[in-house]
């Protein structure tokens, strides 16, 4: 039995190429983000890859890339799932603010610490540690077992509910989840062995 998961980070936002702290705010793709979803989902075809449910998050950039990556599969009609458990990280304060005027006015290494530390919470936000808290118990609860049934599962997300999943499929600690980028509308196609654990690996670049 296949035991197939895919994680997409959704494609380039309208804060993405304005490089904004997004978080939460609920943003459109840009058309170079509708053309990253629809060109994940066509190298995901090339594969003869297709799903029987998509999880997702409670926003429009996610859902739209995954509505974007069925299309191109052919798919429109399955299930999918949406759940604010797989929402982005909440930037808090940084909401909206640009992210090279933050590392002007906090310096470059608070701001990365911000960004990509394990546990340090940007002022009124979440940690990667308090995504991993909400993202896990759901994925434990509600994607996992899909998998374990032998469901082709694909989780179009966000870059950090994303590394939080990552973290544990690739078994990382918090020194060295830091490391960890994904860019955007690029699939991880990781197949599980009858334990949970990863065997295969797959990164679909463009
Ligand atoms: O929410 C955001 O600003 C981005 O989608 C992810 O941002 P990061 O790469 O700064 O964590």
């Amino acid at each position: 039995m296949d035991r197939l998961l895919v994680l997409a980070r959704h494609g380039q936002s309208d804060w993405n190429l304005k490089n904004l702290f997004t978080g939460w705010k609920n943003v459109e793709l840009t058309d170079l983000g509708v053309q990253e979803a629809r060109a994940a989902g066509q190298r995901l075809k090339q594969r003869g890859i297709g799903f029987d449910v998509v999880f997702t998050s409670d926003l429009m950039r996610a859902q739209k890339t995954c509505q974007l990556i069925l299309e191109e599969l052919g798919q429109t009609n399955i299930e999918v799932i949406h759940d604010q458990a797989l929402n982005e990280r909440d930037y808090g304060d940084l909401t909206g603010l640009n992210k090279d005027d933050a590392r002007q006015r906090w310096g470059e290494e608070q701001v990365h610490i911000w960004r990509r530390s394990y546990d340090v919470a940007p002022p009124g936000g979440e940690s990667l540690k308090d995504t991993v808290a909400r993202a896990l118990p759901y994925y434990v609860t509600n994607i996992l077992p899909r998998v374990m049934q032998g469901q082709r599962v694909l989780v179009a997300a966000h870059g950090n509910s994303l590394r939080a999943l990552i973290m544990v499929l690739d078994r990382l600690n918090s020194q060295t989840i830091p490391g960890v980028e994904l860019s955007t509308g690029v699939p991880l196609v990781y197949k599980l062995d009858a334990d949970t654990s990863v065997i295969e690996k797959t990164i679909l670049e463009a």
